[in-house]
Formats: structure tokens, C-alpha cells, sequence
């Protein structure tokens, strides 16, 4: 079982070094907040062992499909995970969403992801896993796309620790600069980092923090990059034909 795997790994992880919280992405080590590691290692140590050998919970007994969809800021991958979602039945979470839902929650760390993601940083990779393993843990689905994740190798090295698995196909939306500026500053969605200042700052996190996490998988043969111009349709033409041929 896929979830026990994961419950040995998590008993068997070191214990990590606590720090005042930035984001960890720029930072070299891991790192969780103050009061992070023993409510996360201990909730998870719980999760995993009481778990552990019942089938019974509902819960699949095999790993999840799982899908990493990146592009830069503005690249489409929410439009086409939405697409994705609808056409081929996987469960569509954005790294994004969560972390702006645990804002809206009102949480302390709430405040802390506020403040980074108005500055286009990374959250702390143990914020964004935790909160994209429970979601998956709620969603109970065998086929998953993981939109927005993961920006940088620290968030890359987290989920492998923390979830216990990798991605079975990760999905590149290359999309140029001048398209992605112009299409964040039409959205009007009300996002507090859909601002030119901000914008600049995520395109620059992007190419040093994320195009390397795409260069490491490419190097493991799981990319499928997409040309992400043209109409959203056109596009969806293109990731029909990658989903259409995959065995789940
Ligand atoms: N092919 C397209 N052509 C024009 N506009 C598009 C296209 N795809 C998406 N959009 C629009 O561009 C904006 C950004 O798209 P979307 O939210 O899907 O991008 P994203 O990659 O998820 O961005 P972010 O990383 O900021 O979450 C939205 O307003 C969306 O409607
Ligand atoms: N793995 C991630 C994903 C996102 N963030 C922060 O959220 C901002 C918005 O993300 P979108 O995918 O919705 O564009 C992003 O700029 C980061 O500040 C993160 O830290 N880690
Ligand atoms: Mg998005």
C-alpha cells in the first residue's frame, strides 16, 4: 500500500532544523516553522500508523496517477487543468488555491503565505506539500493534477519526503514572456500578485527556481512540453493528445 510506503518514510525522515520562516526556496536546507515540524511529523506518524494495513478506510490502496502541471505565471495551466479535469476525470488541485484558501482561513500561517506571495516568492515546501497531501488524502482520487507544483527543487525534494512518490508525468506549458505579462494583467480576478512589479518578480523566480525542476525531469524522460500560444482550445488540442494516450 502506497499510504504505508509513506508512513515508513515519514518515521524514518530526520528531524529538520527550526528557523524564522522565509521562503524556504531560496534557502538551502529544509526548513518548517517554528512550530511545524512536531505537528506535522506527528499528525503524519499518526495518519500512517494507525492506517497502516486497514483497507478498510475507503481509501485506494494503490498509488494515484499523478500529474505536475508548470508553465510559467500566466501560461494557461489553470484553464487547462480545468479542461483536463472535465475531459479525462483526474482531480485538479492547484498549489496556488490551496495556499490562497489557508490565507482565507485566517490561519497565522495565513499571514505568512500573504506576505510571500505578494513579493512572487516560494512558500515554505513543507506549507505547500502538507497542504497538497491532506487535499489529496481528502480527494481520495486515483488520478491527480498537481497545477503549480512544484516551483523550485526544495519543493520538489519535499513532496518526494513527504508524500513518498514522484509524478508519473509532469506537463510544460511554454508560453513566451510578452503573452504571459499580458494575459496576468487581464485577468481581474482580484489577485493580490497580478500587478506589473509583482509579475516581474514571479517571471524571475520562474526561470532560476522552476526551469530547473523542469530540466531535472526532462532529464528523466516525464516531460511533455506544449506550445502554450494560440486559443485556449488550440492548446487543449495538444494536451488531448497526451492524455488520450496514457494508460491510467
Ligand atoms: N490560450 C489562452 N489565450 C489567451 N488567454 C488565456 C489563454 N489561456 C488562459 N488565458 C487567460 O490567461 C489568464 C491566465 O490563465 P491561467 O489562470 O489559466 O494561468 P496560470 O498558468 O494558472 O497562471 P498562474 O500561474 O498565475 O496561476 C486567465 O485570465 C485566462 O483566462
Ligand atoms: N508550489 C507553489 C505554488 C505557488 N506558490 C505561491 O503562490 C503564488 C501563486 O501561485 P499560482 O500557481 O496560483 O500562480 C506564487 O507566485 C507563489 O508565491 C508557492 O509558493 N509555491
Ligand atoms: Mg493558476
Amino acid at each position: 500500500m502506497w499510504r504505508r510506503r509513506l508512513g515508513a518514510l515519514l518515521l524514518r525522515s530526520p528531524p529538520s532544523s527550526s528557523s524564522p520562516a522565509a521562503s524556504s526556496c531560496q534557502r538551502s536546507r529544509h526548513h518548517l516553522l517554528p512550530t511545524e515540524e512536531p505537528l506535522a511529523l506527528n499528525r503524519l506518524a499518526r495518519l500512517f500508523t494507525s492506517q497502516a494495513g486497514s483497507d478498510g478506510d475507503g481509501g485506494h490502496s494503490q498509488k494515484p496517477f499523478i500529474a505536475f502541471v508548470l508553465g510559467g505565471p500566466g501560461s494557461g495551466k489553470g484553464t487547462q487543468c480545468t479542461k483536463i479535469a472535465s475531459d479525462f476525470g483526474f482531480v485538479h488541485l492547484s498549489a496556488g488555491d490551496l495556499l490562497r484558501h489557508e490565507i482565507a482561513s485566517g490561519s497565522e500561517k495565513g499571514e505568512l503565505i500573504l506576505d510571500i506571495i505578494k513579493q512572487g516568492r516560494i512558500v515554505p515546501s513543507e506549507i505547500t506539500v502538507e497542504l497538497i497531501r491532506k487535499a489529496m488524502e481528502m480527494s481520495n482520487a486515483n488520478k491527480v493534477l498537481i497545477d503549480g507544483f512544484p516551483r523550485c527543487e526544495e519543493n520538489r525534494v519535499a513532496f518526494e519526503r513527504i508524500v513518498g512518490t514522484e509524478p508519473d508525468i509532469v506537463i510544460f506549458f511554454d508560453c513566451p514572456e510578452d503573452e504571459m505579462v499580458k494575459r496576468l494583467l487581464g485577468r481581474n480576478q482580484g489577485r493580490v500578485d497580478d500587478n506589473i512589479e509583482t509579475i516581474k518578480k514571479r517571471l524571475k523566480v520562474f526561470e532560476s527556481l522552476n526551469i530547473p525542476v523542469v530540466d531535472y525531469y526532462s532529464s528523466r524522460g516525464k516531460v511533455h512540453k506544449i506550445n502554450a500560444t494560440g486559443t485556449a482550445d488550440e492548446i487543449f488540442e495538444a494536451v488531448r493528445r497526451i492524455f488520450s494516450s496514457l494508460r491510467f
